[in-house]
């Protein structure tokens, strides 16, 4: 199969699709390769690098996107990407279509069959390829915290460890899974006072084990949520509901009861955001302020940090890369994990969460894949 990598053109993502040690894996596999001149600039890795794995360099975007029959990607295409894309071909990306209808007509016009990182699944129940970044994620959030926090930036001048003597910030993470969990590991070894909401009790005994009382837990329920937001320095939004929009837990009238200069780290905003008052900033401009409080709301917060964010998406994307490039959609219909990824096909939504929030008609994959 012809893999292309065109550069990741979002603001300030510097990620790339394959790392060179990737593509050195897909060639030994029998692939063609193809990247665009420079898509490794943000990771330092040349295109005489590249050549070096065995790919041959595109001079422009243009080219991978009318002769590859995969495209693989770090970030949901753009609106001049999107267009390129044509029926057979293969899309393997991130794409968060819950929060974004008009990549989902996009992507429904343009007849490709578009597998999103974040919905394929695993046989533990987990989201082997959104894990990595929600790795990254949840620990940025706690530096993005730290930040907002700092009186010159808007926040309310403390420190989140406190000093000897003096009381640390307390940060609230709602949502247990990944990104909360990296974020509780970051905040406690600083030396914050934590607690962590989840909706899930089996997830909340795992957290108690795992931190051995450094971490308090806390089931989520609406007073609970009230409660912590109250009381809360930063607040951490790491809930998911796969393919959904997130659950908005914190209203405007929550948000108000927060003390001036306090700071909301909203990292569910690539599925819409948990607090009412998010929207999505680049690491152009990251935050903002409403009634006080600091948002901070970046949909791609790995890409500020794409030396580490590369090679971990790359060690979980891999696999099933791989698996595409030697068999297709074929691969797709075999394994129920990449099926769970499909998302658009031959212009039909095929991801049932995905379809239900943008109140679109799907087709499961399925039927989808054999019509
Ligand atoms: N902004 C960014 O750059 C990035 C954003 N993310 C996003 O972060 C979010 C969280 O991802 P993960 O931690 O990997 O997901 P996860 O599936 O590991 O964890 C989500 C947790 O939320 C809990 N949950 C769901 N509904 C809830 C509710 N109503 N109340 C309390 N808890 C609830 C679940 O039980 C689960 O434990 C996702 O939207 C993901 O796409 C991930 C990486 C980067
Ligand atoms: C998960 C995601 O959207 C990101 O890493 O940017
Ligand atoms: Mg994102």
């Amino acid at each position: 199969m012809r893999v292309g990598v065109p550069k990741e053109i979002k603001v300030h993502e510097y990620r790339v699709g394959l790392t060179p040690g990737a593509v050195r894996e897909y060639v030994h596999a029998g692939h063609e390769v193809v990247v665009e001149t420079e898509a490794g600039a943000g990771i330092g890795a040349t295109d005489e690098v590249y050549r070096a794995a065995g790919a041959r360099i595109a001079a422009s975007a243009a080219e991978i996107f009318a002769t590859a029959d995969m495209i693989v990607k770090v970030k949901e295409p753009q609106p001049g990407e999107w267009a390129q894309l044509r029926p057979g071909q293969i899309l393997f990306t991130y794409l968060h279509l819950a929060a974004d209808p008009e990549q989902a007509r996009g992507l429904i016009a343009s007849g490709c069959t578009a597998i999103a990182y974040e919905t394929v699944t695993d046989a533990r129940g987990g989201l082997p390829l959104l894990a990595p970044m929600s790795e990254v994620a949840g620990r940025l959030s706690i530096e993005a915290a730290g930040g907002a926090l700092q009186r010159h930036r808007g926040g309310r001048g403390l420190l989140l460890g406190g000093v000897p003597g003096v009381q640390p910030a307390h940060v609230v993470a709602l949502g247990g899974g990944v990104v909360g969990t990296h974020a509780a590991r970051m905040a406690a070894g600083l030396g914050a006072s934590v607690t962590v909401l989840d909706r899930s009790l089996p997830r909340l005994r795992e957290l108690d084990e795992l931190f051995e009382g450094r971490v308090r837990t806390r089931y989520s329920t609406l007073a609970a949520v009230e409660q912590e937001v109250f009381s809360a320095d930063a607040v951490i939004g790491a809930v998911l509901v796969p393919g959904a929009s997130a659950p908005r837990l914190v209203t405007r009238a929550m948000l108000k009861s927060m003390k001036p200069g306090s700071v909301i780290v909203d990292v569910a905003i690539d599925q819409g955001g948990c607090f009412e008052t998010s929207h999505a900033t680049t690491h152009a401009e990251p935050t903002y302020e409403v009634d006080g409080i600091i948002h901070y709301c970046v949909a791609n917060m790995p890409g500020a940090v794409p030396l580490t964010s590369s090679e971990a998406l790359n060690n979980a994307t891999l696999p099933f890369g791989l698996a595409l490039a030697a068999k297709g959609l074929a691969a797709v219909a075999e394994n129920p994990h990449l099926r769970a990824g499909l998302n658009v096909h031959r212009g039909r939504f095929t991801h049932k969460a995905v379809a239900e929030s943008l109140g679109l008609p799907y087709a499961p994959a399925e039927q989808a894949i054999a019509a």
